[in-house]
Formats: C-alpha cells, sequence, structure tokens
C-alpha cells in the first residue's frame, strides 16, 4: 500500500470480496427499479431460522448502460468505504448459472429521502433537515479524503436510516480522482442527471469535488422544499417549467432557483454559494460542514 498526502492506493489484493452463498439469500420483496436493474429486499439467512440480518440486494441487468464492469467498479468503490454517512458493504454474490452478480448492502427500512420527507413532512423541521445536510456533508468529507466524486448526489440517492441519520448510496457513477489531477473527465456520456449537474460538468464533462459542492446545493434545495414535485425539477411535470426552472438555476448572472418557502436566509445563501458558476469560487464540504453546525447552533438558541 504507498501512503501519500493525497491519496491512498489500496492494492487490489485490499479490495474485500466478501463472498455470500445465493442459497442463503432469502428474497422478500422488491425495492426499486433503475436503468442499471433492480434493488430487492432479502434476508441472508446462513443458519436458516429468520435469524438473519435483513439486506438490500443490488443486482446487475447488464444492458447498454450498466456494464459487468462498470458494476464490479461500484462494488470496488464500496468495498472500501467505512464511514457512518455513507450504507455499508456487506459483500458480493455471484450466480454462476446466469452469469450475473448481485452487490449486497445494509438494508435502511425507511427508504430514499424524497419519499420520506414527503410522507414525514410534518415532523421534518428545519433542525432536523440542517442534521441531515450535515450528515451527508459529512459522508462527502470522507469520499473527497479518498478522493472519490459521487457524480450522482441528488436525494433520490441518500436513504434514510432512522429519524436522525441518512446515508450516501448508489455509487453506480463514482470516480478516482487520479492523484496529479484535480477533476476528473468523463468520456462515455451516459445518462446525465443535468440539473443536479454543475455547469463545467455539462460543458466539458469536468467533474471534481466542486462540482459535487454544486450538487449537495441542489440536495439542500430538495431538502429544504421536502423534495416537493413542485419544486424539484427532476419531478416538474410541464417541460415548460423545466425549461426555465434549469435556465434560472444555470443562468452566468446571479440569478438561481427561488429560496424554498420557509427556508431559513442563512441556509439559501449555503445554496448560492454552491452554485457559484466558476467551482474554484464554490466552497469545500469541511467549510460547508462548518457553516451548517453553525447554523444549527443558532437555530438551537
Ligand atoms: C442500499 C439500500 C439500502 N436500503 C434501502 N432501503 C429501502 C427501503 C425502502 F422501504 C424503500 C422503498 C420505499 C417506498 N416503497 C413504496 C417501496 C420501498 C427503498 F426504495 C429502499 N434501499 C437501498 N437501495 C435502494 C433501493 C431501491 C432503490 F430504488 C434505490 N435506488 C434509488 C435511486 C438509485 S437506486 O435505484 O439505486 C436504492
Amino acid at each position: 500500500v504507498t501512503q501519500s498526502p493525497v491519496c491512498r492506493v489500496f492494492s487490489p489484493a485490499q479490495h474485500d470480496q466478501t463472498l455470500l452463498e445465493e442459497r442463503h439469500l432469502r428474497y422478500i420483496s422488491p425495492l426499486g427499479k433503475g436503468n442499471f436493474g433492480c434493488v430487492e429486499l432479502c434476508r441472508y439467512d446462513p443458519l436458516g431460522d429468520n435469524t438473519g440480518e435483513l439486506v438490500a440486494v443490488k443486482k446487475l441487468q447488464p444492458n447498454k448502460q450498466s456494464t459487468l464492469e462498470d458494476f464490479q467498479k461500484e462494488v470496488n468503490t464500496l468495498s472500501v468505504l467505512y464511514c457512518d454517512y455513507i450504507v455499508k458493504y456487506r459483500g458480493v454474490c455471484y450466480s454462476m448459472g446466469r452469469l450475473s452478480m448481485s452487490l449486497v448492502m445494509e438494508y435502511l427500512p425507511h427508504g430514499s429521502l424524497i419519499g420520506y420527507l414527503e410522507n414525514n413532512r410534518h415532523n421534518v423541521n428545519t433542525r432536523r433537515m440542517l442534521l441531515f445536510a450535515s450528515q451527508i456533508c459529512k459522508g462527502m468529507e470522507y469520499l473527497q479524503t479518498l478522493r472519490y466524486v459521487h457524480r450522482d448526489l441528488a436525494a433520490r440517492n441518500i436513504l434514510v436510516a432512522s429519524e436522525s441519520l441518512v446515508k450516501i448510496a448508489d455509487f453506480g457513477l463514482t470516480k478516482v480522482i487520479p492523484c496529479n489531477k484535480e477533476y476528473y473527465r468523463v468520456t462515455q456520456p451516459g445518462e446525465s442527471p443535468i440539473f443536479w449537474y454543475a455547469p463545467e460538468s455539462i460543458s466539458e464533462s469536468r467533474f471534481s469535488h466542486k462540482s459535487d459542492v454544486w450538487s449537495f446545493g441542489v440536495v439542500l434545495h430538495e431538502l429544504f422544499s421536502y423534495c416537493d414535485v413542485n419544486c424539484n425539477p427532476k419531478r416538474v411535470r410541464k417541460f415548460t417549467r423545466f425549461v426555465n426552472m434549469f435556465e434560472q438555476h444555470f443562468s452566468l448572472n446571479e440569478w438561481r432557483l427561488p429560496a424554498p418557502p420557509n427556508c431559513p436566509p442563512k441556509v439559501y445563501s449555503l445554496m448560492k454559494q454552491c452554485w457559484a458558476y466558476s467551482f474554484d469560487e464554490r466552497p469545500c464540504f469541511s467549510s460547508l460542514g462548518d457553516q451548517i453546525e453553525t447554523i444549527m447552533q443558532d437555530e438551537r438558541e
């Protein structure tokens, strides 16, 4: 293992490959489908007495977008991450018959932040949102220490473990920034969630920790608007409404998405810092974390 100040390189042997046996994986119910494949709720029950752990199993559906190689990269990424604010890796399961593989992760009972905020609007107050924001920020700060760029930070990819804990999930688009550069240039276009993308990511396919900061600003906006259908860009039904939201958000001048209703001014100013057009003017995650902690103190008084 070579230790260097900016990046730690794991030799391949260090990639955890906890092999789980398919015969102990008891299917329970579907959790969701994406263009990668599907995620199912299972119980990993080697003793066969239902005392095993509930797990979320992401099954690969090799299609035009996702290949076994991409999936293997996602497994390699998740298997080296150890952080309270990142969904935990449990292992991989190969079903040789069908030449497919599954990524087994801890099961978080409350699902994604979007559904949770829609269903628990009444009992998620500003303090709770700030707590979630600070946890996402800490998870991103940890990712940055390993030079990972998430590239798909959005409320749909934040999972709710409990009413006071959220975790970052879905590392399908995550890339490592090479040690001698400060950004990652993507070659394959893929399906881009452009509303969460920083301008340089759209115009030059340039991804960095600062483009993740832009996306974090969009997650803050989703959080403080309870992922409300009307102001959540991905869920805006009328395309024209989306276009002018998009233009507002990406306009070169200072115009940005309006503050969500009842959003504290200090939180809105955080969002606008994250949406600085030039990436080197955006704050880093540690500064964002400090500012959120300060706002949380004020909220307590
Ligand atoms: C790793 C992981 C751990 N725990 C959980 N818990 C979980 C618990 C739940 F009650 C639900 C729902 C809640 C709503 N009712 C109607 C159906 C079940 C749920 F969706 C998830 N889910 C995980 N992953 C996952 C699952 C499903 C996904 F669509 C996505 N994705 C999100 C966009 C990229 S994605 O496709 O990867 C990730």
